[in-house]
């Protein structure tokens, strides 16, 4: 028996332990040419002659010899073990018993020592569980702490303190007036909250103006202003849902109301998954009510009635938006919107019927693909209104166009057509009119499905192609993809550039140029 043979060395180090086994010899070829050819010059079948080749020791044996072996079993295993062949065949199969023992052995062995790693293994799992869970809640924790310093919270505290000051120091002057407080305890104390009074509210007017401070309370002051509504169907199609503008006495023209229904919307599909403030993938989680049954990756921004938006309602501008301050308050609200839109972690693509002017325009940038209608039009039409975008659209057109042809489009107010835009980058998709909602969830499906058909043909994206063994992608890794590219744009530049955006529009707008083009505006 051969022993093991040392462990094989490999680049690596050594590796396992392996045995070599003998090789079975060759018949003997003298033994075979010699007796063979007196066997053969008798007649012989195929079958024998194989046995005589494999076993030419029987040719030394006589027909009696063969005969007492056929009797005996005893002489029969003696022949047969003393042949060559199966002495090695026999010395091989026990080497490879010793051989299977041998690792047997060695791994029941190490059968504890593996046992205690599973163990151990397991251990550090359920450690981990645990402390993935903990960072959850802190990170939960933070997220509401932070939410209590933000910006417009601590606004709306600082406006709830000058309120609490005024109260007390009207019951401090109504109980003076009762006599219930001496003259002197009146004097000091009512100054003392006086001071406290018009502090805070000195502070509410500094934060106020700051540029840029979204207060809650812009949302609820424009909710109240015009009609028409903003909906959203969460299950327009697998994976997409679909938003659209309802206004259709006035082109689906966005009045307050339909902006906080829109920032509402905005806040609601912003739940639809969670992550950290890294974007980190790893609590990309489907959470929402909203998105539960169809786990959205799309969304398409519509208007009804065959076409899309003709911007800010011009009748509610004209009763309530027509100044700077209020201008700006519109401003703050819609940026803030179509920024957050532009972050959540779904692919968005306008569907374009009829018209999107002005601020309609601007709602078209904020997508992240535009299929538009071979009859439609989208028109920046600031310029002639005496202004420029105030919706962030600017920032937008530049990013998608180039600053030269942005020059020119916002310059010019000429439409972007089907045609042109196509040339500029600006338009993904041409759709027969009627056709841009259809086209565009046909557009999406290519980010819902993949198509392993289609794949092999190298295919185009129709729909026909996608039916054939069409498979779910992934609606992590869609959300995940749409989130690193627009984390590009999550940047203090880019805030800044809108801010700067903001404050233009807010230096033109309710100027006498703006009111004078806005009113002269038919409507
Ligand atoms: C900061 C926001 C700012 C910006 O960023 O630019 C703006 O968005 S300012 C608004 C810019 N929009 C406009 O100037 C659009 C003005 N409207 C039009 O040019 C035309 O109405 C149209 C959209 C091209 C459609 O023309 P047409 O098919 O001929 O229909 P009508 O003109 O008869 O319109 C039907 C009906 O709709 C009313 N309408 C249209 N747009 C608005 C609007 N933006 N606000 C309020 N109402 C609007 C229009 O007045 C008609 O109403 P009735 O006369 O009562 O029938």
């Amino acid at each position: 028996m051969s022993q093991p043979q040392e462990e094989n060395k490999s680049e690596n180090g050594p590796t396992t332990q392996s045995y070599e086994f003998r090789q079975p010899p060759p018949p003997n070829p003298q033994l075979y040419d010699r007796q063979i050819s007196t066997v053969l010059a008798t007649t012989l079948t195929p079958e024998q002659v194989v046995i005589y080749e494999e076993f030419p020791e029987i040719l030394t044996k006589s027909k009696e010899d063969l005969e007492d072996l056929l009797s005996n079993d005893v002489c029969f295993d003696s022949f047969f073990e003393s042949i060559e062949r199966i002495r090695h065949t026999l010395a091989v199969r026990d080497e490879m018993r010793v051989g299977n023992e041998t690792s047997a052995k060695e791994t029941l062995s190490q059968e504890n020592e593996l046992n205690q790693l599973r163990q151990h293994v397991q251990e550090q799992e359920n450690a981990l569980i645990k402390l993935n869970s903990t960072i959850q809640e802190k990170l939960k924790l933070q997220q509401n702490a932070l939410q209590r310093f933000s910006p417009s919270v601590l606004l709306t505290k600082l406006k709830s303190g000058v309120q609490q000051s005024d109260e007390l120091s009207e019951q401090m002057a109504s109980s003076f007036l009762s006599g219930e407080l001496e003259t002197d305890q009146f004097i000091k104390h009512f100054r003392e909250i006086r001071k406290v009074f018009h502090l805070r509210n000195a502070k509410v007017e500094i934060v106020k103006n700051k540029p840029g401070i979204l207060d809650d309370s812009i949302r609820e002051e424009l909710r109240k202003l015009g009609h028409g509504s903003v909906t959203f169907d969460p299950k327009y199609s697998r994976g997409i849902g679909l938003l659209t503008l309802q206004n259709p006495e006035r082109h689906n023209a966005l009045s307050g109301k339909m902006m906080a229904e829109l920032s509402d919307i905005v806040d609601k599909l912003e739940n639809i998954v969670k992550f950290d403030t890294n974007g980190n993938l790893n609590n990309v989680n489907i959470v929402n009510e909203l998105d539960k049954e169809n786990n959205l990756i799309g969304i398409i921004v519509t208007g009804s009635r065959n076409t899309f938006c003709s911007g800010l309602d011009l009748s509610v501008a004209k009763d309530h938006i027509l100044t700077p301050e209020n201008g700006k308050k519109m401003s703050l609200l819609m940026q803030d919107t179509l920024f957050r839109f532009g972050q959540l972690p779904l692919i968005s693509v306008a569907a374009v019927e009829g018209h999107a002017l002005g601020g309609g325009a601007e709602l078209v940038t904020a997508c992240d693909f535009r299929c538009i209608s071979e009859t439609s039009k989208i028109r920046f039409v600031q310029v002639k209104m005496s202004v420029i975008p105030g919706w962030g659209g600017g920032k937008r057109l530049i990013d998608i166009v180039g600053g030269v042809n942005a020059l020119k489009i916002m310059g010019t107010s000429d439409p972007i057509t089907a045609q042109n835009g196509l040339e500029l980058g600006f338009v993904d998709v041409i759709a027969p009119h009627g056709e841009c909602v259809n086209r565009a969830r046909e557009f999406l499906n290519r980010y819902v499905y993949f198509s392993e058909r289609d794949e092999r043909k190298g295919g185009n994206g129709n729909d026909d192609n996608i039916n054939e063994n069409k498979k779910i992608n992934s609606v992590k890794a869609v959300r995940g993809l749409k989130l690193l590219i627009s984390r590009t744009k999550n940047s203090e530049e880019y805030k800044n550039f809108l801010l700067y955006e903001h404050e233009l529009f807010g230096s033109l707008w309710g100027q006498k140029e703006n009111v004078d083009a806005v009113l002269k505006t038919r409507k």
